[in-house]
């Protein structure tokens, strides 16, 4: 099963997509944002405009009357600014917030309905990354973007509106340099998509490489390796400063050509203002109001200018957001599948083939066997023979290439997701828990579970007695990956967890570490106890099991060589007798 890389997306149509898939619904607020930005737009210009009647009348004309006017009048406008602004950037605040919860339930909806050919495929880190980093870059972008788009735009026509009425061929030599800043602002915006698409890629691999490192701390430590480590991490802390330097230079850059521009068109502006109110062909008022509107266009044109920076930012979030959405799951339902109908549980391989994609030889050829209704196969052969390959294939992780997997005549792919993971028990190798209670941990999956039950499932998987000499028995927190524990015990609570999901079907990855013989025979005890009325296939690692199991089918290079029980297998089978002889089944 491969998985075709995502297209390159362009990106209007990213942020068209965006925008009908999550904007559009926000549109009360939007709208209340849009009516903010425009009280704040034209407040600025109020502000202007005031100027001119504050110079011309009360300064010059010494109007008394008109003085306690804009004593009044200039407070009225700042409120009404800052009110204004409140209100715009709490609701477009909301809007970013809610556009990105929608997304990170979209894309967490999605990664649910991976197959987990994909799942495995990619860095774990790399898909938290996209809800952590890219989706805050993204709603950042929303933000931002839409305040500067909505309110600068808004108050620069205001403003531009303003320099026009006042004076003409003034607003002329103020605007006409302007366009130029045109120009560096989409070639430096390139290169800002660039430094974002670098910054969010190296931060996933920040994330990855942690978590890494915090898991092995142990073997760190004993191989000496944290100077190794600490070059690792540096190197990519320095790349992903490297990638935001490059951002704020873009944002930097851009300003720079923004102030030079300004200053230009000021001084035109001062020179020849000056010029004409001297010559007496323009009100000093109408220059002092000019020079206000120049003033106050400042801010929202650095603002515009940095707006596409901010902008490449979130497309390149949401190209890394829709590659992930748009990979569809390599391994889907069947259209009309029905639910898995209850039988007595018999599982059955028939000519079975699988390669992995990549590879040459094919990790299953041909396999046959059947695991009897109640009973307990067990597989076993050597390393890579393919056992977990074909274990993995009952709950559908992958499909095979050819051949079919059979529950009581059903075959696999026929059936309903949910009916078959509900059928199924899967204890795998590694012991799988989660930093939360004992009884979080073994009434997982099974909300509903009172405490009898779970009790109950404790006490058959040996574990009751530990988890109540636990500080806060079963509900002590156990720590990331049952840390706290010793590893019978948490082969204990896994089994204790299968063994209340009471599934008819159970599969067996045998842990290949041993334990110390007390922790052995608790944990075979309870093994036994989970096996008694299903139907288990088992990957065995160990002697007791293939003595036990009803049947065993020997694999070598993804075939059955033999089947059998022990005894005779011991007999005719060399490569069974070879691997009773070896570490292979101790
Ligand atoms: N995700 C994968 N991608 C490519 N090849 C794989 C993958 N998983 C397993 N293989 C290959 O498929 C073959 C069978 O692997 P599998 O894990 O099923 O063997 P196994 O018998 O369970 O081995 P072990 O006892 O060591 O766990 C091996 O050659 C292995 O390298």
């Amino acid at each position: 099963m491969t998985h075709a890389r995502p297209p390159a997306f362009p990106a209007l149509g990213l942020a068209r997509r965006l925008i009908r898939e999550h904007l559009v619904s926000q549109w009360p607020w939007m709208a209340l944002g849009i009516v903010c930005m425009l009280g704040v737009a034209a407040a600025t210009a109020a502000i202007a405009w005031l100027m001119e009647p504050a110079f011309n009348e009360v300064f010059r004309g010494g109007d008394r009357q008109r003085l306690l006017e804009l004593g009044l009048a200039f407070p009225i406008v700042f409120i009404t600014k800052g009110l204004a602004n409140y209100g715009q950037r709490t609701l477009m605040n909301k809007v970013g917030f809610q556009v990105v919860a929608r997304c990170r339930a979209a894309l967490y909806d999605h990664l649910q309905d991976m197959d987990i050919a994909y799942l495995a495929e990619q860095r774990t880190a790399g898909l938290v990354s996209r809800f952590t980093v890219d989706l805050a870059m993204l709603r950042n972008t929303i933000t931002s973007a839409t305040m500067a788009l909505g309110r600068d735009v808004a108050t620069l026509f205001g403003l531009v509106g303003t320099l026009f009425v006042l004076d003409l061929s003034l607003a002329v030599i103020a605007l006409v340099l302007f366009p130029l800043a045109g120009l560096p602002i989409m070639l430096l915006g390139r290169a800002a998509r660039n430094a974002a698409r670098g910054m969010q890629s190296e931060s996933g691999r920040l994330d990855g490489l942690l978590v890494q490192i915090f898991q092995a701390i142990r073997l760190v430590r004993i191989y000496n390796a944290d100077g190794f480590e600490r070059a690792r991490v540096a190197g990519t802390v320095e790349m992903i400063h490297r990638h935001m330097m490059r951002t704020e230079t873009v944002a930097a850059s851009i300003s720079l050509v923004l102030e030079v521009l300004s200053g230009i068109a000021f001084a035109a502006v001062v020179v020849y203002g000056g010029l004409r109110v001297s010559a007496g062909t323009l009100d000093p008022g109408t220059f002092f109001a000019f020079v206000t509107s120049v003033f106050l266009l400042y801010q929202p044109v650095k603002r515009l200018g940095k707006v596409n920076v901010v902008a490449q930012e979130g497309l390149s979030a949401l190209e890394r957001y829709y590659a992930v959405l748009d990979t569809p799951p390599g391994l889907r339902e069947k259209a009309g599948a029905q639910a898995l109908r209850p039988g007595p549980g018999a599982l059955r391989f028939e000519d079975v083939s699988l390669t992995y994609p990549g590879q040459d030889a094919p990790a299953l050829e041909s396999l046959t066997f059947e695991v009897p209704a109640g009973g307990t196969a067990a597989l076993v052969g050597r390393s890579g023979a393919g056992k977990s390959t074909a274990l993995s294939l009952v709950p559908r992780f992958r499909d095979p290439d050819r051949g079919r997997v059979l529950l009581d005549g059903q075959d696999v792919r026929d059936v309903t997701f949910r009916s078959l993971w509900d059928a199924i028990a899967l204890v795998t190798q590694d012991v799988i828990l989660f930093d939360d209670t004992v009884r979080a941990n073994i009434a997982f999956g099974r909300l509903d579970a009172d405490d009898d039950a779970v009790h109950q499932a404790a006490r058959a998987a040996a574990a009751h007695d530990f988890i109540m000499a636990l500080p806060q028995g079963y509900d002590t927190v156990i720590g990331e990956e049952g840390g706290r524990l010793s590893g019978g015990q948490r082969q204990r609570l896994v089994i204790a967890r299968a063994l209340l999901k009471n599934a008819p079907i159970l599969l067996l990855d045998e842990a290949t570490s041993a334990l110390d013989p007390e922790s052995e025979r608790q944990v075979r005890q309870a093994f036994d106890t989970l096996r008694q009325g299903r139907t288990c296939l088992v990957v065995a690692h160990r002697l007791a099991t293939v003595r036990n199991a009803d049947v065993i089918h020997v694999l070598d290079d993804g075939k059955v060589v033999a089947s059998g029980r022990h005894e005779q297998l011991l007999e005719t089978c060399p490569l069974y007798a070879a691997l009773c002889a070896s570490d292979a089944l101790a």
